[in-house]
């Protein structure tokens, strides 16, 4: 019998025909063409498995799904989707763990530099006429080569993070839920500090942790001040970590170097949001996971979850959420 998997958010058909090219025998691919609670209760209402990239999958959309055996997050962060009421309605929540910890470890360094050295804000001024006039460069840049980075979440996309700063000479902090054991913290090179010690010691500070509880709101105007006076914040992971009218405000009071930011409170982020409109933030529209050539790793290691749930077995250990 074919079974259906239903892609939640609004794809194109040239997507959806990557998609069904790699789609497991005996499924069938079809995929929200708009945004909205009542569209999906619509295209989840036949569906055994649902794919959820970015979309917000409440619990009246999974009680709107009957048939409905696995919702699967396409990435990691399942910050998106209502696990508890899921587990309640017998349906399993997987995710594709550290299938895009290289392109978002990549971005993350991308995002550094570009705070760092100023290159976005160049970029700007320079489209904009301005040639390096003392007007255009308000702010010092400074070299990322030996200095202390403080990685806060160090899980697939920390550790990479790690292992591309080798070159860089950086002194690498860490801070997870728990810590690793000494060998593995020697093989990348890091060692494990408290929030308050990364805060306090480094010169760039990556947000690389999940949104939940504890992290919720972490970076605030008091942990900002805790931070030095050049120091670069990176914000990779969600926008709920750091509370942005606090970073909009130590911004404006030039309390730090500089942020960057590939996540925020409020996606996709208002026209008219103030974070515009600081020259010392560096701004991208949540594109640090997406990469071409990353595109076939993700979708197989997704579709091979979603395969071993149409065979009746569980999903792997690694993947399983609930
Ligand atoms: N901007 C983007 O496009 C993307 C953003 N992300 C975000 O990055 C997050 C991390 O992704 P992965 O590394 O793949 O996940 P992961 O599950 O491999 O690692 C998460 C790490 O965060 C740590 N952590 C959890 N709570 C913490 C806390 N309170 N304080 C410090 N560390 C804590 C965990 O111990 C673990 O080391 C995702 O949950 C997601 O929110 C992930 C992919 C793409
Ligand atoms: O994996 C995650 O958590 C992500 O944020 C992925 O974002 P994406 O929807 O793949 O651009």
């Amino acid at each position: 019998m074919t079974e259906t998997v239903v892609v939640l958010d609004p794809i194109s058909e040239d997507s959806a025909a990557r998609l069904r090219s790699l789609l497991p025998p005996g499924l069938v691919l079809t995929h929200g063409t708009a945004r909205g609670d009542e569209h999906l209760k619509e295209i989840i209402a036949g569906a055994e498995y649902a794919i959820a990239g970015q979309v917000g999958v409440n619990g009246d959309v999974l009680r709107a799904a009957p048939k409905l055996k696995l919702l699967h997050k396409w990435g990691v962060g399942v910050d998106n989707l209502d696990v508890d009421t899921a587990r309640q309605l017998g349906i399993k929540v997987a995710r594709t763990t550290g299938s895009n910890a290289v392109p978002v470890a990549e971005f993350t360094l991308g995002l550094t530099l570009a705070a760092l050295r100023c290159i976005a804000f160049g970029h700007a001024e320079l489209k904009k006429g301005h040639w390096r006039t003392a007007t255009a460069m308000p702010m010092q840049t400074y070299m990322l080569s030996g200095k202390t980075v403080g990685i806060i979440g160090f899980g697939a996309i920390g550790q990479t993070v790690a292992k591309l700063l080798k070159g860089f000479g950086c002194t690498i902090l860490y801070s997870k839920r728990t810590k690793l054991p000494a060998v593995e913290e020697a093989a990348l090179g890091a060692r494990f500090a408290t929030v308050p010690e990364i805060l306090a010691q480094s010169d760039v500070i990556t947000l690389n942790c999940p949104l939940t509880p504890e992290t919720s709101g972490l970076i605030d105007r008091a942990a900002i001040r805790a931070m030095k006076k050049t120091a670069v914040l990176v914000n990779v992971a969600r926008g709920g970590v750091v509370v942005e009218s606090d970073l909009i405000e130590a911004l404006k009071a030039r309390e730090i170097h500089a942020a960057a930011m590939d996540v925020f409170e409020i996606e996709p982020l208002p026209s008219d949001s103030p974070l515009l409109g600081l020259d010392n933030l560096v701004v991208t529209p949540h594109l640090a996971a997406i990469a071409a050539d990353n595109f076939e790793k993700a979708v197989n290691q997704m579709f091979g979850n979603i395969a071993h749930v149409a065979r009746g077995e569980p999903v792997p250990e690694r993947d399983s959420v609930v």
